[in-house]
């Protein structure tokens, strides 16, 4: 009988100078196929080698043991030719700055010396399940399906957002971090609770904050909770939030609002998974998971000094870009269709349906206010409709120039009219340059100028 094959390690290579502790580092993983190397050349002919999943850095590497420099430049050869390597550096002194510039230049996590085997092997251990997350995820999004719902609720037929949803699932299990970038209206909370749905805390809570819409002064102790008698008007003891969502999730809208000094506090908990209500004297051990999101561009924050870079990395583990409803081709006339029935059933059963200039309105609309825009137009236009059908008037939409349906015709004609411009310019007006430069003969370009009613 054939026998069969145990999987393969997965791989890790060590790049450390020090020979005490490379023995000390190559008895901490078992469960791994362990290369060590200590300095440049042999890093990168291992790395093209044995394509390692994780690779840990000593930044201080000869020539300069005592600097980063020769680290720096490893790292960097190392993100050129395999980016998707997970790369946990090691730094001494100046640790925090060298930690912050290597996960600028791509570094997946850092930690400082002296070496807790225990704790580097945690560190090494996630970054091997990140990148076999990553790898799943590789191959569900080339499978993307036919469905018009995914993740339960989620309508769409787009494989923009299919791939959003399959991504999800994937995460759903793991607790590593999720991130979800994306304009208002996107569908960002229904995708957090359907990775709610999807996860092992499905039975536990699912509790929302839009941190955006708290008055500051009361933020603190939404999230945190207080004490009764901690301020005035705290006439009893309130959970707060991350409390609420004990067991289940907490899903964190418009995490960029948070300011600075609650953004410390939101770390602490992160870290030590342990929160103090306002007014509290004791530490209180929580399991929450938090998924958040925002539309703002966290990273312009934190060049601004006005976001924490450490929060940051806590939050964002996994960043999921949700495409907008302009960049999923054909899910808004899909979406208004159903949420047409959703409604007509509810508060206009004669409604059965959209006019064609309707549908054409919805489909060549930008929706600036993506999915919650079209939600609430639907719902106007059902209100006023007076027959079985919507009709274009009904959705009270000003059709401008660019969402216009243009047809084939049309469309043709609108670029046709755009080159023939821009050839024109170039040639100063000249007849046979411009020809000659569209590819077309004079007199095709005569036709064209008399056709489209252009001047030379
Ligand atoms: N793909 C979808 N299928 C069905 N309903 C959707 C979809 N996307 C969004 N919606 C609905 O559109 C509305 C807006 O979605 P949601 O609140 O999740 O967006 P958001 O990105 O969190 O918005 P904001 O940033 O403004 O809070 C909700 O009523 C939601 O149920």
């Amino acid at each position: 009988m054939a026998q069969e094959k145990p999987a393969p390690l997965p791989k890790l290579l060590i790049i450390e100078d020090d020979p005490g502790l490379q023995a000390q580092l190559k008895w901490a993983y078992e469960d791994f196929d362990v290369t060590i190397v200590g300095d440049r050349e042999s890093a990168l002919t291992a790395l093209r080698a044995e394509e390692p999943a994780v690779v840990t850095l000593d930044l201080g590497l000869p020539p300069d043991p005592d600097g980063t420099t020769e680290g720096f430049a490893v790292l960097d050869a190392i993100m050129a030719l395999r980016p998707e390597t997970k790369v946990i550096v090691a730094s001494g002194h100046g640790a925090r700055e060298s930690a912050l510039r290597a996960i600028e230049q791509g570094a997946y996590d850092f930690y400082q010396k002296p070496v807790d085997i225990e704790a580097l092997g945690l560190i090494v251990r996630r970054a091997l399940n990140l990148t076999q997350i990553e790898d799943e995820n590789r191959r569900l999004s080339k499978q993307v399906g036919e469905d018009k719902t995914v993740l339960g609720t989620l309508i769409t037929a787009a494989p923009e957002m299919v791939k959003v949803a399959r991504t999800i699932e994937r995460v759903a299990k793991n607790s590593v971090s999720v991130m979800l970038l994306g304009a208002s209206g996107t569908g960002k909370e229904l995708l957090a609770k359907g990775l709610h749905d999807a996860s092992d805390r499905r039975e536990g809570a699912f509790v929302a904050i839009n941190c955006a819409a708290i008055p500051e002064n009361l933020l603190e102790s939404e999230l945190f909770g207080h004490e009764k008698g901690a301020f005035t008007g705290a006439v009893k003891t309130t959970e707060g939030k991350i409390e609420q969502a004990h067991g289940g999730t907490l899903f964190l809208d418009e995490v960029g609002d948070i300011p600075l000094p609650l953004q410390v506090k939101l770390l602490r908990f992160l870290q030590e998974r342990t929160i103090e209500r306002i007014g509290g004297r004791k530490q209180i051990a929580v399991d929450t998971r938090i998924v958040c999101a925002t539309h703002q561009n966290l990273e312009a924050m934190i060049a601004a000094g006005n976001f924490r870079e450490d929060l940051f990395y806590r939050l964002a583990e996994i960043v999921i870009n949700i495409p907008t409803l302009a960049e999923r081709p054909g899910d808004a006339t899909l979406l208004a269709k159903a949420f047409l029935n959703r409604f007509a059933t509810e508060m206009n059963p004669l409604v059965k349906g959209f006019a064609a200039d309707a549908l054409a309105v919805i489909d060549g609309w930008g929706w600036p206010g993506n999915v919650r825009e079209l939600e609430n137009r639907v719902k106007r236009a059902v209100i006023m409709a007076d027959g079985k059908l919507v009709r274009a008037e009904d959705l009270d939409l000003d059709s401008d120039q660019d969402s216009q349906l243009l047809n084939l015709k049309s469309a043709r004609e609108q670029s046709d009219r755009k080159v023939i411009r821009h050839a024109l310019a170039r040639s100063e007006g000249n007849i046979s340059n411009t020809a000659k430069l569209l590819g077309i003969s004079r007199p095709t370009l005569y036709d064209l100028l008399k056709q489209y009613d252009l001047q030379a």
